[in-house]
């Protein structure tokens, strides 16, 4: 799929939600939860906030969020996909103690008209998503209506690394162990998506700019894992 568009992206997210969860524990080494927790952490949420994870998918990071504010505070998981929904709405039950953590609404909506308020949000989270959006433009504008003044938030996802041998090993991986491992789960066209996303992917530098574009007071992109991961950490 390398001509892509709004519907294709939302149907190949609902094909692969039930074995979504298994693949990215298996294909990162379990190394995506501590992608994960970084983001979460760069945004400085404290306990009674309230924060939103768009793209939230099968609720990896919105759950995480719902530990940082706790029982006082509040969480919006965002997503179009409404198979993954559904396994994040199963998941929390039995993941999540509901005496300690943050009540969480699963809404099923778009990333670039979000169906909440402007100002609502003391952090925002977006992880692995603005690559898939159509319109990143967009998507850091809506990001920036709903969070409060000074509020920050943090975009997590997979890039190209600069390093020619990291970049290398990040095509073998891709080639040689995702797709494949993918095939035997039914949905290889679904990961062979990946690479060419990686591909028209802005770099650091380049989200960078976009954000200030859109009026962000600062954007900083932080590389992780050798390059192959990065988050850009933006302040209202
Ligand atoms: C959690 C991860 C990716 C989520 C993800 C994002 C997408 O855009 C997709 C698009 C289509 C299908 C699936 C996804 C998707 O799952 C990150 C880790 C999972 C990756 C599948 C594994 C990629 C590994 C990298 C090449 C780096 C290798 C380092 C490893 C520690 C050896
Ligand atoms: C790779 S998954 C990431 C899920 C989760 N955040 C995680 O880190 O595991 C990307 C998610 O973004 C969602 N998505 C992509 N474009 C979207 C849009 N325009 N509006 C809402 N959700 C979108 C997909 O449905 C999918 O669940």
């Amino acid at each position: 799929m390398s001509q892509t568009s709004a519907e294709s992206v939302q149907a190949l997210f609902d094909r692969i939600a039930p074995v979504y969860d298994e693949l990215n524990q298996t294909l990162s080494l379990g190394q995506h939860k501590i992608w994960k927790q970084m983001a979460v952490k760069w945004v400085g949420l404290k306990p009674g906030d309230q924060a939103l994870d768009i793209c939230c998918g099968s609720g990896d990071v919105a759950m995480l969020l719902a530990q940082k504010v706790g029982a006082q505070g509040r969480v919006c998981g965002v997503d179009f996909a409404a198979q993954q929904l559904e396994v994040a709405a199963a998941r929390q039950v039995y993941e999540l103690n509901p005496e300690t953590t943050a009540p969480i609404d699963w809404m099923q909506g778009d990333a670039l008209a979000l169906p909440v308020s402007d100002n609502q949000f003391d952090g925002v989270t977006m992880s692995y998503g603005l690559r898939n959006v159509m319109d990143i433009p967009q998507a850091l504008q809506e990001i920036r209506r709903v969070l409060k003044p000074e509020a920050k938030a943090a975009i997590l996802d997979m890039h190209r690394p600069k390093n020619p041998w990291v970049r290398g090993f990040q095509q073998w991986y891709l080639d040689n162990v995702v797709v494949p491992a993918a095939k035997r789960k039914g949905v290889t066209s679904e990961y062979e998506y990946i690479a060419p996303s990686l591909d028209r992917f802005p770099t650091g530098e380049a989200q960078e700019r976009l954000a200030l574009a859109a009026e962000f007071s600062t954007a900083v992109h932080y590389p992780i894992a050798e390059g192959t991961m990065g988050v850009l950490v933006m302040t209202k």
